[in-house]
């Protein structure tokens, strides 16, 4: 099941032609836009559906809240730091990366400057270009035997460490999440970073930018290297702190940075990039033929593939969208949804509620949990949220909303009872609580159960529904459906449920919304009309 449509894409980037060949080749309109400036950005990108960039366009909150129509953002690269994936997800916009188009490319650059910082090979050659010959300045050191720590174990530290390797580097690193047995197992002995810095000669840094990875070679940590230790940064401008590298490098504590990467891009303070023991790039880690090839492809494939419904690859704030892949899910989504409408419309007169519950019962459903969850929101939040809830930002929404969602399972493959596929959902709070219990039969999503009653048929959950409970007795359905009737409504079909404490829930399938539900209410306990 494809989640959006998707007609037309802005590329604001240099991205390789084959992406927007590949976008137009399956029927999108793609406008390409280079070096746009923000405001530019803001006025246009309200007519897009889809935007593809890579790391130069700052797709902040602002750009965000003008692309009223944005359904998806591409990144053709790694890095979505210049993206606000908080505010893309709170609008329900998918945000999609292609994490190791670039991966040889940037542990290539990494390495050109790790051999680059060893050999004083920029510096040389701009000497050679002011017509010098000075073979004593640029005295160098073999990196063999040397040791190399590299923080950020992921894609690009793997392919580095496997590199310096050869050039007889010993390589030992720090990741939180790589286990060490797994990075033993590419030659790179794990350690804390307290360990990590007195012993490296050189030091690389291979972590996204976050506030845990900010200023990660900072006063402090310099301090603990070797005197005349070597840094290289090819990931996020930030991760080594810059004013404390261009102080340890003023001092000699740090005897050389190779840059490709900066806190701002292009830097308004050149002092790093003019220190002598500097050598840089213009944020080069991707810019290769292959490279570019590989991301633009990637993530023209990538937008394809969802919008046809074969498959969710790269979406980095979509997780649940995965699972509405499969063959099924579709009408498993439309059941939550249609749970969450009938309580959103049963619990409209009662006080808010702050907590929802849904339980899957039976083995089938047991992964569906967060897909039906979020499903189930998006019909509790329907029209009371700001923004429109769909399954990439209902849970967050919610949230913000203070509501609390768990999900559960119970399955046991013994239990007769327990081997068909229901889900129950409660609704609560301070004491006051609604539950509904649905199932899928056939491909229609059905109510089983309302508040404890249930229903002797099925209730088949589309169209309009008119839902109402009133103290059992045969002549509720004569006169409601008179009701219906003279309002110049068709009643379909019905179905009553079983009594519980003297009162009966009765659903009526009608051919249209009826104007006013006063008579309906005038002669039942509650009653309420939804359309799903
Ligand atoms: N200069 C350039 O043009 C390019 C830069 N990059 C950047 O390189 C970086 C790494 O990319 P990949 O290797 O593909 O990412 P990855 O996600 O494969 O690896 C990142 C690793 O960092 C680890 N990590 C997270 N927090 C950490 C911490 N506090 N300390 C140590 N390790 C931590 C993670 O566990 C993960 O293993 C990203 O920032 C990316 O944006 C990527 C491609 C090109
Ligand atoms: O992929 C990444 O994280 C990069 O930093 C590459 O950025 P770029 O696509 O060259 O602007």
């Amino acid at each position: 099941m494809a989640p959006v449509s998707i007609r037309r894409i802005l590329i604001s980037e240099s991205v390789d032609p084959c992406c927007k060949q590949i976008l137009q080749d399956n029927g999108i309109q793609v406008t390409e836009k280079q070096t746009m400036t923000k405001d530019e950005l803001i006025g246009e990108i309200k007519d897009f559906d889809g935007l593809v960039v890579r790391s130069a366009t700052k797709v902040t909150a602002e750009i965000i809240d003008a692309a009223v129509n944005l359904k998806i953002i591409g990144r053709a690269g790694t890095g979505v730091d210049n993206v606000d994936v908080d505010a893309a997800t709170k609008r329900g916009i998918i945000v999609m990366n292609t994490p190791s188009g670039n991966t040889i490319s940037a542990a290539e650059l990494t390495c050109a400057l790790l051999i680059s910082l060893s050999r004083h090979v920029p510096q040389a050659t701009m000497s050679m270009k002011a017509g010098k010959w000075d073979r004593k300045k640029f005295m160098g050191a073999e990196l063999y035997g040397k040791i190399l720590g590299i923080v950020g174990l992921g894609r690009i530290g793997k392919e580095v460490a496997a590199r310096m390797q050869s050039f007889g580097m010993k390589t030992i690193g720090y990741d939180p999440i790589t286990p060490p047995e797994i990075s033993a197992t590419w030659g790179v002995e794990q350690m804390s970073l307290e360990e990590l810095w007195p012993k490296c000669d050189y030091i690389t840094v291979h972590t996204p930018l976050m506030p845990s990875t900010t200023g990660l070679l900072n006063d402090s940590s310099f301090a603990q290297c070797k005197r005349g230790v070597k840094v290289v940064n090819c990931a996020r401008g930030g991760i080594i702190d810059e004013p404390a590298l261009l102080r340890a490098l003023e001092s000699g504590q740090c005897g050389g940075a190779g840059l490709d990467v900066f806190v701002e891009e292009p830097p308004k303070d050149w002092a790093l990039v003019n220190h002598p023991n500097v050598i840089s790039c213009p944020h080069l880690g991707a810019s290769t033929k292959e490279a570019q090839a590989r991301c633009g492809r990637d993530i023209a494939l990538q937008i394809v593939d969802m919008l046809q419904g074969k498959a969710l690859v790269g979406a980095v704030n979509a997780q649940v969208l995965a699972s509405t892949f499969s063959a099924d899910s579709h009408k498993w989504i439309q059941l939550g949804e249609a749970l969450g409408l009938v309580l959103r419309s049963c619990s409209a007169s009662k006080q808010p509620y702050s907590q929802v519950q849904i339980t899957t019962i039976g083995e089938r459903l047991k992964s569906c949990g967060g897909l039906l969850g979020s499903a189930v929101m998006v019909g509790l939040l329907k029209d009371s949220a700001r923004n429109r809830p769909n399954l990439v930002n209902v849970l967050s929404l919610a949230q913000e909303a203070g509501i609390t969602v768990t999900t559960d399972n119970i399955s046991d493959s013994g239990d007769q009872a327990l081997a068909q596929s229901i889900c129950v959902v409660e609704i609560s709070a301070n004491g006051m609580s609604c539950k509904a219990i649905g199932s899928v039969h056939g491909e229609a999503p059905v109510l089983l159960e309302l508040n404890g009653c249930p229903f002797r048929q099925p209730v088949p959950l589309s169209g309009n529904l008119l839902l109402f409970r009133a103290p059992a007795s045969p002549q509720n359905l004569p006169n409601i459906a008179g009701v219906v009737a003279a309002a110049g409504v068709g009643a379909e079909w019905f179905s009553a449920s079983a009594a519980s404490s003297g009162d009966q829930w009765y659903c009526v399938g009608m051919s249209a919304p009826l104007g006013d539900l006063g008579s309906v209410k005038r002669l039942v306990k509650e009653a309420t009309q939804l359309h799903v």
